[in-house]
């Protein structure tokens, strides 16, 4: 599991382990890291250049706080090792004093002036830089850079090579992942001892680029995360799989609530996904037409006319493509007292609070009406209307996006780390209710149904993208049993 923590958690933790060594050693620790990882991009070689640390253009751009210490103390290792690096300091009165002196004793020079950091020579070497490492703000950052460095991080992205931000992307808000302001867009962000919500939440994740982490020893020190991402070992161990003892009925019966004669294509679809998420059977409740469709494609289904007569089930799956008119469907299949999975047009016909375990699977646009706010505000708080929403409605949110966020009521949240942009087609969000659904049927919880589904759904996402540039739902859909292998073997 990758873990995050929000900046006072951090903090304590580093006072705690500070307290038990020498002073400078975790800055030390975190410099080191950086460097390796500023040296090692540097082997793999930048075309214009032919690759290695000796010979090297580096820039380090450096604020007024620690995570300008380390950048210049990272710059000073990479000077010894034959690099040229040049530091443009945002304060020349205030750039951390051990790491400046560190930096100019391994030969490396300053090349901003007191008055303003982007004079002609900070400029030349900017244009000329292989890295640019950004020390501008860390963890004790206010979101938005200020005029004169949100100029260098405009130049830096404009003219530099590789963008190497330092603990997390300057500018971003490092609790919360909003980027209300000017900030860094960092190709590889370095951070150290934990992950910062900043660096799994879009739109700042987004800003990070590539994620390294660096480990400085922080981890006994730190509590229970704010913010989680499955890595594929999580995902291995929560599918869930048949044992010797297992019949149709003991591995979870999921109902399918989806589809309407004017989307017939999304019962398919959402049926689909669900035969491929591990339940013992899937039942379809719908209009004859539609379930003939279903039929059709998915023989393996049980249909039935209505919620009531389709029989017992452990979950149920509603609302994807089910149309207007279709409240006391929805109402039944909350009667039933079953964990349930609420998806696009059931998200209109929610009660105030929800009374049995569910995950509501909202895009941006759902939860702005959900919540009655603008589809741009959550787009740009995700995580905030998403904790609103899920403490309102006593639900787990799934709101899917860019990079989809999966929240408790209680506040336990996890961001997915899998996913392509080839998601973005039409019906795709209907097979992730029908697999998300089966597995809440198995009997994951849905913060578990919810995440795991997400991940699977992303890598089938990425496999179809693989294939064919721009894939169908339904590309995704066949995808599904391949990446379940593959997380399974
Ligand atoms: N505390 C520790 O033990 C360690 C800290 N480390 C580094 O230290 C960083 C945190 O250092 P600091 O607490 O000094 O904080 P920062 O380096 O984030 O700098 C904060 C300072 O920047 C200025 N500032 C804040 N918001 C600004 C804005 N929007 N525009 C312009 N200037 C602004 C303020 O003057 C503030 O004092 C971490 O992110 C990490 O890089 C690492 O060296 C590991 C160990
Ligand atoms: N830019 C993107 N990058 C990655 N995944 C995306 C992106 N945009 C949407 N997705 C994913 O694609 C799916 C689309 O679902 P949804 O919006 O419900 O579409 P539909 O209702 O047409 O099925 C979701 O899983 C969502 O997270
Ligand atoms: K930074």
């Amino acid at each position: 599991m990758i873990r995050a923590h929000a900046v006072a958690d951090v903090r304590e933790a580093e006072a705690a382990l500070m307290a038990e060594l020498p002073p400078g050693t975790l800055m030390q620790r975190a410099a080191a890291g950086l460097a390796a990882v500023c040296a090692q991009v540097l082997k793999g070689g930048l075309p214009e250049r032919g690759g290695g640390t000796y010979g090297a253009r580096v820039v380090l751009l450096v604020g007024a706080g620690d995570n300008g210490g380390d950048a210049l103390w990272a710059g000073a290792r990479l000077a010894r090792r034959g690099a040229r690096v040049d530091a443009i300091l945002t304060r020349h009165d205030r750039a951390h004093p051990e790491g400046l002196a560190a930096l100019r004793a391994a030969g490396g020079s300053v090349v901003s002036d007191p008055a303003s950091p982007l004079g002609p020579e900070a400029r030349r070497a900017l244009s000329r830089a292989d890295i640019v490492i950004d020390g501008i703000l860390g963890i004790g950052g206010q979101a938005g850079l200020r005029a004169d460095a949100a100029e260098l991080a405009e130049v830096a992205a404009a003219e530099a090579g590789l963008v190497v931000a330092v603990d997390l992307p300057s500018g971003v808000d490092p609790d919360t992942g909003e980027a209300p302001g000017a900030h860094v867009h960092a190709d590889i962000t370095v951070t150290f001892g934990t992950h910062k919500i900043a660096l799994l939440v879009d739109p700042a994740a987004e800003a990070a680029g590539h994620v390294e982490f660096v480990d400085i020893g922080l981890e006994p020190y730190l509590p229970e995360p704010v913010v989680e991402a499955l890595e594929p070992g999580d995902v291995t161990m929560m599918l869930p799989y048949p044992d010797r003892q297992a019949d149709k009925y003991r591995r979870g019966v999921l109902g399918v609530l989806a589809g309407s004669e004017r989307y017939p294509g999304a019962a398919v679809l959402a049926a689909g996904g669900a035969i491929h998420g591990g339940a013992g059977m899937v039942r379809y409740a719908g209009p004859g037409a539609v379930a003939d469709g279903v039929l059709a494609h998915w023989p393996e289904i049980v249909t039935g006319p209505g919620v009531e007569a389709v029989g017992r089930v452990q979950a149920w799956a509603v609302g994807s493509g089910l149309g207007d008119g279709r409240g006391a469907d929805v109402a039944a299949a909350l009667a039933a007292g079953v964990p349930v999975l609420a998806d696009a047009d059931a998200l209109a016909y929610l009660p105030s609070r929800l009374d049995v375990p569910a995950l509501l699977t909202p895009h941006a646009g759902e939860l702005a009406r959900m919540l009655g706010v603008e589809r741009a505000d959550v787009e740009a708080r995700r995580w905030h209307h998403a904790r609103e929403a899920a403490s309102r409605w006593n639900a787990t949110i799934l709101l899917k996006g860019s990079t989809t966020l999966v929240v408790t009521p209680d506040g336990e949240a996890r961001v997915n780390p899998t996913g392509s942009p080839a998601l973005a087609t039409a019906g795709s969000g209907d097979v992730l209710a029908g697999f998300a659904g089966a597995l809440l049927a198995t009997g994951l919880s849905p913060l578990d149904a919810g995440s795991v589904a997400a991940y699977i759904h992303g890598m089938a996402g990425q496999a179809a993208a693989s294939r064919a540039g721009a894939p169908s739902a339904s590309m995704v859909l066949d995808a599904l049993p391949t990446v379940v292998a593959a997380m399974c073997s």
